[in-house]
């Protein structure tokens, strides 16, 4: 489980203030809804003039940043990766899309031939992972996502991919208002506590259709030709639902929505009228982030 201070948002300061602050944080307290951690990092003693001077401009220059932590959570093609990528510009926050570390996992057993109940290997691979197996381009294929689908089941592998997320929430980037994760699990296993769990939903038709016109864009399928069209689409409706009936039944962190997540069913809504509402619901939530754009 990730950990995010889902009350107060936690800013640090001097641990030479630790007496002074204990009052004033009291004080603080009644009017700003900012934590105050200790740290200790200089070496001065700040008089109560100082240190009330301090809080005081903390409190009301907007300098304090909050580590927002936001679970993106959904079926294959619902619009988490869209939706992601949008609030992580718009809030400037980290993204991962952690289905592609389960891609990775599944490419890399597919280019090795590793059989999917191989549990000791996959989690040897899973255990290893770089940030370089994620830009590998044949990544996006369906069966790299049936494969991922097929180890995601596995919970050694779970586990060590989990480790690889929490080590990326926990990395500090510069400017970054907080952390974005998209995939199966955050909001109920990455992420319990999360500040804003989404949940996007969208009818299996309508997200093969989307599916398809990605080949289309990609120029893998021409738009004309109806017949390969047709057998395409009926050919991603069934992996479709075939993965969606894995990622829901499997017995460690199947796929469902939190019970204090936000469900938008996204069949009848644009892209960007899904950012609108998400980013209504993140405002609300935490209403502290600054938007970037
Ligand atoms: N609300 C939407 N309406 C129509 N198309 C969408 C919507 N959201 C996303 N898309 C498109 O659907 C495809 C799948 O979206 P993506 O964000 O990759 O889904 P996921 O990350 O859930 O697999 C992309 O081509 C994307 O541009
Ligand atoms: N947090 C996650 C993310 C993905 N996955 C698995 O990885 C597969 C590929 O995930 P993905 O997010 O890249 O798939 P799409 O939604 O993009 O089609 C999923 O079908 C899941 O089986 C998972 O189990 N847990």
């Amino acid at each position: 489980m990730i950990a995010s201070n889902k009350l107060l948002p936690v800013i640090t300061i001097d641990k030479w203030h630790q007496f002074n602050m204990f009052a004033l944080s009291l004080k603080l307290f009644a009017t700003c809804p900012y934590s105050l951690q200790i740290s200790g990092r200089r070496k001065h003693r700040h008089s109560w003039a100082s240190t009330a001077a301090y809080a005081c401009s903390i409190h009301s220059v907007d300098t304090i940043s909050a580590p927002a932590f936001i679970a993106v959570d959904g079926p294959a093609a619902c619009g988490k990766g869209t939706l992601a990528k949008s609030l992580a510009l718009k809030f400037n926050l980290k993204h991962l899309d952690t289905g592609l570390l389960y891609r990775a996992i599944g490419y890399k057993a597919l280019q090795l031939s590793i059989p999917f109940d191989n549990k000791e290997w996959l989690v040897q691979l899973s255990s290893r992972l770089s940030s370089l197996d994620l830009s590998e381009p044949g990544l996006r294929s369906d069966d790299v996502a049936t494969a991922a689908s097929k180890i995601s089941i596995i919970p050694g592998v779970r586990e060590a991919l989990n480790a690889y997320s929490r080590q990326f929430s926990s990395t500090m980037h510069p400017n970054s208002q907080g952390t974005i994760l998209d995939g199966r699990d955050v909001g109920t296993v990455l992420c319990p506590d999360a500040h804003v769990k989404l949940f996007l939903t969208a009818s299996a038709e309508v997200r093969a259709r989307r599916r398809l016109q990605e080949l289309v864009l990609k120029g893998m399928l021409k738009e004309g030709d109806v017949d390969a069209r047709d057998a395409m689409y009926e050919r991603v409706l069934e992996d479709l639902k075939e993965r969606d009936q894995r990622d829901t039944s499997r017995s460690t962190a199947p796929l469902r929505a939190a019970e204090d997540a936000h469900t938008l069913d996204t069949t009848h809504m644009s892209a960007v009228e899904v950012v609108t509402e998400a980013e209504r619901i993140v405002m609300k939530a935490c209403p502290w982030l600054k938007k970037e754009q």
